[in-house]
């Protein structure tokens, strides 16, 4: 079977170790990378080369239609909410840190940073929650791969750097940094999990069933469907956050939609019910839409002149 991927570090990591799985599995892969028009017009911004947000995942897509590639592997956080139904997300891996942490060059916290510090991010949501959470920082736009934003870091164009942790992790740094609470810094939904799409009804999908983790799949639907409504989707700073209580009987979420400038924000923040959760997180993202939320997420959209989102930029490509 041939898993395809984007050749970014982060993709090829995530893809070998998928396919680490499946030889487990004594299934065995062989890796083909495919350069998605992302790639190939890296001094484009993203918004102007064909599909805009989610072009990556898209691109493998018609790729696996094709016949190419029976096996896709995604970064979950990255895959639009709408999806070809015979593309099925045949599992969702174990999750790894949801996180997002923030780096300094000398292990300086966020409440600790001077007036004035420049924080580096590429995410709109983790703007706005640095600008509600510290009004007195400066937040600026952090772009390339994992290694470039490094150095910047170190070069001291930055005073702090945001990523998501499981990046971080998957690409082998284990870096000291500040790992940001979802009380203040809720996640974009489905950080730090992968998902494995595969055609429906293939030899493929059953295999790649088997690395299924039922309960990441359970708290990543939750959050999708928590912000189903607000339309928008990465390209406005919101967040999205399920988990399981240690009992597993509830769950907790938390969803929020902030404006750009973090001043005004719309949050949930309840515990749910593992039974007929799915129909609760609904009515959840109904309340959000009522409490101004898709209001919120409507004026972002209009007030954005660039195209920076969580989950369309380039980072660590
Ligand atoms: N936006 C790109 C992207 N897609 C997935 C990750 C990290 C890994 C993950 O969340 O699964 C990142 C980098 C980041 O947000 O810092």
């Amino acid at each position: 079977m041939i898993i395809g991927t984007r050749g970014s570090q982060l993709a090829l990591a995530q893809t070998k170790n998928v396919a680490r799985l499946l030889k487990e599995q004594g299934v065995e892969t062989s890796l083909k990378i495919i350069k998605t028009s992302g790639d190939r017009f890296t001094d484009r911004p993203l918004h102007a080369v064909s599909g805009g947000v989610g072009a990556f995942v898209r691109e493998l897509d018609d790729v696996m239609l094709a016949g190419e590639i029976d096996i896709a592997v995604h970064s979950m956080k990255d895959m639009p909410t709408v999806r070809p139904p015979t593309l099925p997300t045949a599992s969702v891996l174990k999750r790894d840190t949801p996180f997002d942490i923030l780096l300094t060059y000398d292990g300086t916290t966020l409440d600790e940073l001077p007036e004035q510090s420049i924080i580096g991010t590429s995410s709109l949501r983790r703007a706005a929650q640095i600008r509600r959470y510290r009004p007195d920082l400066i937040t600026q736009d952090l772009r390339g791969n994992i290694d470039t934003r490094l150095r910047k870091l170190k070069e001291g164009q930055y005073d702090g750097i945001l990523l998501a942790r499981a990046g971080l992790e998957r690409l082998g740094w284990e870096l000291e940094g500040e790992i940001l609470s979802p009380d203040f810094f809720c996640p974009s939904p489905n950080q730090g999990t992968v998902a494995v799409v595969t055609r429906a009804g293939t030899e493929a999908e059953a295999a790649v069933s088997r690395l299924e983790d039922l309960e990441s799949r359970i708290v990543t639907e939750i959050e999708r469907i928590l912000i189903f409504e607000l339309g928008g989707g990465c390209t406005t700073p919101i967040g999205s956050y399920a988990e399981l209580t240690q009992d597993k009987k509830q769950i907790h979420v938390r969803a929020e939609v902030l404006s750009l400038d973090g001043r005004e924000a719309v949050r949930i923040d309840e515990f749910i019910p593992m039974l007929g959760g799915i129909e609760k997180a609904r009515e959840l993202g109904h309340r959000l839409v009522q409490m101004g939320g898709k209001r919120l997420a409507e004026e972002a959209l209009l007030q954005l002149s660039r195209d920076s989102c969580d989950c369309s930029d380039d980072s660590y490509d």
